[in-house]
C-alpha cells in the first residue's frame, strides 16, 4: 500500500476548474517531483494532499489518514513548506524556530537547523528584514523541524543562489537516506533530475506524463544525430528509416531527428553503405525538452467567445 494515495482529485475556484481528476500513489521513501507550467494546479494539488485545502471530490489518504480535519497524529508526520512562507513580518528567526518546535514531540534542535540552513547570524533578525533567500531557507527549515515522515516542499530553492541550492539538495539527500518521503514542486528541471525518483507533469489540472526523470525526458523530446555532410550521404534513405522524423543539412552537417531507435538505425544504415559518420554527435533529450514539448502539445487555448 502506497504511503500517499490520491484518486480522482478535483478542485475548482468558482467557475474555474483547476484540478481535473488527479490520481497519484507515492511509496514510502520515494521523492516525487510535481512539475508543470504556472497555474497548472501544482500548489493546489499539494495543499489538498497536505490537508490545507479542501478538494471538491476524490479520495486522499496519507499514511492511512484523510488529511482533511487531520488530527495530531497525522500533523506529527507531515512537514509542509509553503510557496509563500506565511509568517508574521515581525517574528524573529529564533522565535519562529522555537514556536514551530513547540508543535512537535521530538523537534530537530534549533541550533542544528540554524547551522544547516546558514541562518545562525540571523537568529535575532525579524522575518521582514531577511533577504528572499534567507526567508526561503527559513521556510524549508520550518518544514523539516518536526522530523516529518512526509515532507511537502513547494518551490524549495526558488530565489536561492546556486551554492545555497546545492546545500539544500545535499541536506535533502541526507533525509532521503533516512527514508523521508518527499513531494517537491519545482520549476527547475535540473533539481527534479537530481533529486526525484519520479516526476509527474501537470498541465491544465491533469497529469500528462509520469515516470523516472530519464524516462520522461526520453518520452517527450527527440534524439538528435549529427555528423559531417559529404556528397555520398543517402539523405532520402535516412529519411525513410522507421525511427527518423526529419533530416536536414545545415552548415556542412547532416542533422537527423528521431525516436529512441534513431541513432542505432542511422549508424547501421551508414555502416552498411560503408560511409563513415565523421564527427558524429548524439544529443539525447533533456527533461527541459520533454517538459516543453509535452506541455506545449497539451496546451489548449481558451475558446474565444462567440461573436454576437
Ligand atoms: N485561493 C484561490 N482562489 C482562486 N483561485 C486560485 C486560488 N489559488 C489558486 N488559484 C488559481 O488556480 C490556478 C492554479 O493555481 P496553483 O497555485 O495551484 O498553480 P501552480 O501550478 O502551483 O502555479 P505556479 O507555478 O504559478 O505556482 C491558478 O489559475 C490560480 O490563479
Amino acid at each position: 500500500m502506497a504511503l500517499i494515495q490520491v484518486s480522482g482529485l478535483t478542485k475548482s475556484y468558482g467557475p474555474k476548474q483547476v484540478l481535473r481528476g488527479i490520481d497519484l500513489a507515492v511509496d514510502e521513501g520515494e521523492i516525487v517531483g510535481i512539475l508543470g507550467p504556472n497555474g497548472s494546479g501544482k500548489t493546489t494539488a499539494v495543499e489538498c494532499i497536505g490537508g490545507l485545502r479542501t478538494p471538491d471530490a476524490g479520495q486522499i489518504a496519507v499514511a492511512g489518514h484523510d488529511p482533511r480535519g487531520a488530527g495530531a497524529e497525522l500533523r506529527e508526520l507531515l512537514g509542509m513548506q509553503l510557496q509563500q512562507c506565511r509568517l508574521p513580518a515581525r517574528i524573529k528567526v529564533g522565535e519562529a524556530l522555537a514556536l514551530y518546535s513547540s508543535f512537535y514531540t521530538d523537534p530537530r534542535p534549533n541550533e542544528e537547523l540554524l547551522e544547516r540552513f546558514d541562518l545562525a547570524d540571523q537568529r535575532g533578525t525579524r522575518f521582514v528584514n531577511l533577504s528572499g533567500g534567507q526567508q526561503q531557507r527559513l521556510s524549508v527549515a520550518l518544514a523539516l523541524i518536526g522530523r516529518p515522515r512526509v515532507a511537502f516542499l513547494d518551490e524549495l530553492t526558488t530565489g536561492l543562489d546556486p551554492s545555497a541550492r546545492r546545500d539544500i539538495w545535499s541536506y535533502l539527500e541526507l533525509l532521503r537516506n533516512d527514508g523521508v518521503t518527499m513531494i517537491l514542486v519545482t520549476h527547475f528541471m535540473e533539481e527534479a533530475q537530481y533529486l526525484c525518483d519520479r516526476v509527474v507533469i501537470l498541465s491544465e489540472g491533469r497529469i500528462i506524463a509520469e515516470g523516472a526523470p530519464d524516462e520522461v525526458a526520453g518520452s517527450g523530446g527527440s534524439q538528435e544525430i549529427s555528423f559531417d555532410a559529404s556528397t555520398d550521404i543517402p539523405l532520402t534513405e535516412l529519411q525513410e528509416l522507421p525511427a527518423v522524423t526529419d533530416v536536414s543539412v545545415a552548415r556542412g552537417r547532416v542533422i537527423v531527428h528521431g525516436g529512441e531507435e534513431a541513432p542505432q538505425q542511422v549508424i547501421a544504415a551508414m555502416t552498411q553503405r560503408g560511409i563513415p559518420t565523421q564527427r558524429l554527435r548524439i544529443t539525447t533529450p533533456t527533461l527541459d525538452d520533454a517538459f516543453l514539448s509535452l506541455t506545449q502539445h497539451n496546451h489548449h487555448e481558451p475558446e474565444a467567445p462567440e461573436e454576437q
